[in-house]
């Protein structure tokens, strides 16, 4: 199926990211004019019927003003701390300019933890439901007051498409200081825009290793990332600037979009093979690959070689080849402890009445696996 940008013009439910470099100055500091007219724009859309979920940065950056910073901070005290500022200013601003037009807003602080956690997944997708049941323009941000450095996300690209998963969005919108994808960095003199990605083969070659804007944190990088989760999520992604919002939400010809390439998977999948977060590894042989990979199968202790990590049953574990590439996720069915003995043993018989006997289970049953 060919997927152009009337997909995103038509999406019923839509994620739109917005980064620090498009919503606040160089120094520091709201743009306010900037952030209005982004506002404006999503709050027409919400008016026409759609379900709009903004995630936006710019918390830290907003508070280096009040905070008498002139750039942004290296220690992570410090960002908390602009940020705990900032975040109050990001939404006094946009609860203004959405309220102007009837819109709702509502603050939705997430840690990376609350992705990884199943229970925690599950409690944000039903107050994201709620909010959007209610006609509420949800307003994401990382709880970056208490996010520490090991395990927060940073920039919010990758939170953006978790939150396009969390919600089953039918289109993500990447907004940034840049009108597009260009085939190097945008101010080298043969770089060109690159108007559609299909597939990984149409990235070959580009060039996304020089860093951003003084504000913003993940550069090119991680908004292909992000692309890449959304797009194999069945979720068309376009990229383009803040100043073209408005037209990206109206489907013209502008930044870049990128088709999907898989198809949508039931929710607990897609947390499991975006969101949860892994402790372990299992190294399986060629047979167990095949038998994961081809034919969807159960994996049983027979084919492991190794086990790497700490775990419990019930954590999510990455299934390896024996080269070490990551062919699947699952939840595990022994604790990293009690696998190790098993590991090439043959499942014994009567299974199912010894729960508690030696490789008496599968390593991962095959309802609680994805192939990646
Ligand atoms: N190939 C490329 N195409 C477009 N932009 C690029 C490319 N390589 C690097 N960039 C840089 O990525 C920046 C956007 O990332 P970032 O500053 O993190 O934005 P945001 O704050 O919106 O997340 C652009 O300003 C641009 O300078
Ligand atoms: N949560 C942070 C996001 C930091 C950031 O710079 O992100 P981005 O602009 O998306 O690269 C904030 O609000 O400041």
């Amino acid at each position: 199926m060919s997927i152009d940008r009337s997909a995103i013009r038509d999406a019923h439910r839509i994620v739109v990211k917005v980064g620090s470099s498009s919503l606040t100055r160089p120094a520091g500091g709201l743009d306010g004019y900037q952030l209005q007219a982004l506002a404006n724009n999503l709050a027409k859309k919400a008016l026409r019927g759609t379900q709009v979920v903004l995630v936006s940065s710019g918390a830290i950056a907003a508070g280096l003003v009040p905070l008498g910073l002139t750039r942004r901070p290296k220690d992570l005290a410090t960002q908390q701390a602009a940020a705990s500022t900032g975040m109050g200013a990001l939404m006094t601003a946009y609860t203004r300019v959405f309220t102007m037009h009837g819109v709702q807003v509502g603050q939705v602080l997430l840690t990376a933890d609350d992705m990884h956690r199943r229970s925690h997944y599950v409690n944000a997708s039903r107050t994201l439901e709620r909010l959007l049941e209610l006609e509420v323009v949800p307003i994401i941000n990382e709880n970056d007051t208490v996010a520490t450095d090991e395990i927060r996300f940073g920039d919010n690209d990758r939170l953006a498409a978790l939150v396009a998963h969390l919600v089953d969005a039918d289109a993500m919108v990447l907004l940034s200081d840049v009108d597009a994808l260009y085939t190097g960095h945008p101010s080298a003199p043969d770089s060109r825009r690159i108007p559609v990605v299909r597939g990984p083969g149409d990235l070959t070659g580009v060039d996304v290793s020089r860093v951003g804007s003084a504000v913003g944190t993940g550069g090119m990088q991680t908004k292909l990332e992000a692309a890449r989760m959304a797009v194999a999520e069945g979720i068309p992604v376009l990229l383009t600037s803040a100043a073209q919002a408005g037209a990206a939400l109206a489907g013209e010809d502008v930044g870049t979009l990128f088709t999907p390439i898989g198809t949508k998977s039931p929710a607990r999948r897609r947390w499991l093979a975006h969101a949860s977060h892994s402790s372990g590894r299992v190294v399986l042989d060629d047979g167990a690959v095949e038998a994961v990979v081809r034919r969807q199968t159960s994996l049983l202790p027979v084919g492991i070689t190794g086990v790497e990590g700490r775990f419990t049953a019930g954590d999510t574990v990455e299934l390896v080849d024996r080269r070490g590439t990551v062919v699947a996720r699952g939840l595990v069915g022994y604790d990293a402890e009690e696998l190790r003995p098993l590991v090439g043993q043959r499942l014994k018989r009567g299974a199912g009445l010894r729960a508690a006997a030696p490789a008496s289970r599968p390593v991962v049953r095959r309802d609680d696996l994805v192939v990646l």
